[in-house]
């Protein structure tokens, strides 16, 4: 799929996913996501909050198909991800990309930069991203891509071990537009990082977001970042949805209790 320049608030532009009614259960029986539906379209930040433990992540591993749901449906791109085989699911999987909360989990100790960067592109036979200035160097790619995210090339040679938390990040969000993704799930992706660093890099997802009409689920217990970060959000309490709202209708008055809880907790403007 190719990335378009769009109007991040365009609501005729189609969905990338779709889930309905999906639970999860875990062994001993503990219900992480009760019954949840909804979808995201192209050029959209979907926004997800909710405190430690209401089950945000669980709803992001099933909808990456990384979790096993006990029962619902998940359409990526009109593709029911639900009915298909394995070999097909792995296929459907490559337009989908994460960026998790720890840096450094997501990078292989023993490759350089360059290698992990360029890993998506090679394994899916995939050439220059169309946003980037068109080549068939992999160094120049690599480069480039670095530069979208603000790094420099020098850092193509090192490994993650010789780059700070905030620089892996980065490299994370880099790999994850290399392959042009119908979704990125962005799960905490600055909560292990300084806070000065945070603001930048929400910037950062921000901008290429908008520059590049990308598509993503963006995950915080922090009810600030993602009222900055999306266009619209859902509250999430017990494995529940409680409460959907676009912007500014967050600080309206009938907001359901919890939402009205969490505003109070962070400081949101
Ligand atoms: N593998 C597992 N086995 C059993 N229970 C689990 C497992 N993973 C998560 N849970 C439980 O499911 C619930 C939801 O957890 P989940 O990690 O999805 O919440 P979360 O909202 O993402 O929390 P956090 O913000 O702390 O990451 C929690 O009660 C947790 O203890």
């Amino acid at each position: 799929m190719q990335l378009q320049l769009l109007q991040t608030s365009d609501l005729d532009q189609p969905e990338v996913l779709r889930l309905k009614n999906v639970w999860k259960t875990y062994h001993g029986g503990h219900q992480a996501v009760k019954g949840i539906s909804f979808a995201i379209r192209r050029g959209e930040c979907l926004g997800l909050v909710g405190e430690s433990g209401s089950g945000k992540s669980t709803l992001a591993r099933c909808l990456l198909t990384l979790e096993r749901m006990d029962k619902g449906e998940i359409w990526l791109n009109e593709r029911p991800l639900h009915k298909l085989t394995s070999f097909q699911l792995r296929q459907a999987r490559r337009e989908m990309q994460a960026v998790f909360q720890s840096p450094s989990a997501s990078f292989n100790s023993r490759l350089t930069i360059m290698d992990s960067l360029l890993e998506p592109i090679r394994c899916q036979n995939k050439g220059c991203p169309s946003f980037l200035d068109k080549s068939t160097n992999e160094r120049e790619i690599a480069s480039q891509l670095l530069e979208k995210v603000h790094l420099p090339a020098n850092c193509l040679n090192r490994y993650p071990g010789e780059l700070s938390g905030g620089q892996k990040q980065r490299v994370a969000i880099a790999r994850a537009i290399s392959v042009e993704p119908s979704l990125i799930v962005l799960d905490e992706p600055t909560a292990s990082l300084d806070v000065s660093i945070q603001a930048k890099v929400l910037n950062l997802l921000k901008d290429l977001q908008e520059k590049l009409g990308l598509s993503y689920l963006f995950i915080s217990h922090d009810l600030s970042a993602v009222h900055f970060m999306s266009q619209r959000l859902m509250v999430m309490q017990q494995g529940e949805i409680v409460d959907v709202c676009e912007g500014m209708e967050l600080f309206a008055p009938n907001r359901h209790s919890y939402t009205k809880q969490l505003l109070a907790l962070f400081d949101v403007n």
